[in-house]
């Protein structure tokens, strides 16, 4: 990606962050991150969901922190570089959430 990440500005996140509040993602209490919740029919779809970010966060170089049980994926996002919400989180939640809709 191009350029220095830099933590959004609070205009910033007035603009990106309720989009993401209607689709289930919350900022996370006591951390500059956001988290959601994925649930899917079986652990295939949880899994297949997983791979296709994978590949994804390799080619962004951007990694989500993420829990699997069974159908279940919990993801939280942030950027390392600037220690709280970066646009390249925007992006990979919005990449997340054409995946899951693909697989639900
Ligand atoms: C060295 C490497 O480019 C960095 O550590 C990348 C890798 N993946 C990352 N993932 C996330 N979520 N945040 C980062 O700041 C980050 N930085």
């Amino acid at each position: 990606q191009a350029g220095k990440a830099h933590r959004l500005s609070a205009e910033e996140r007035e603009q990106l962050l309720p989009n993401l509040r209607a689709v289930g993602w919350n900022e996370v209490e006591g951390r500059d991150a956001i988290f959601k919740e994925f649930h899917f029919k079986d652990f295939n779809r949880a899994f297949g969901f997983m791979t296709r970010v994978a590949l994804q966060a390799e080619k962004l170089d951007h990694h989500p922190e993420w829990f699997n049980v069974y159908n279940k994926v919990h993801i939280t996002l942030s950027t390392h570089e600037c220690t709280g919400l970066s646009e390249r989180d925007i992006n990979l939640a919005s990449f997340i959430e054409q995946v899951a809709a693909s697989l639900s």
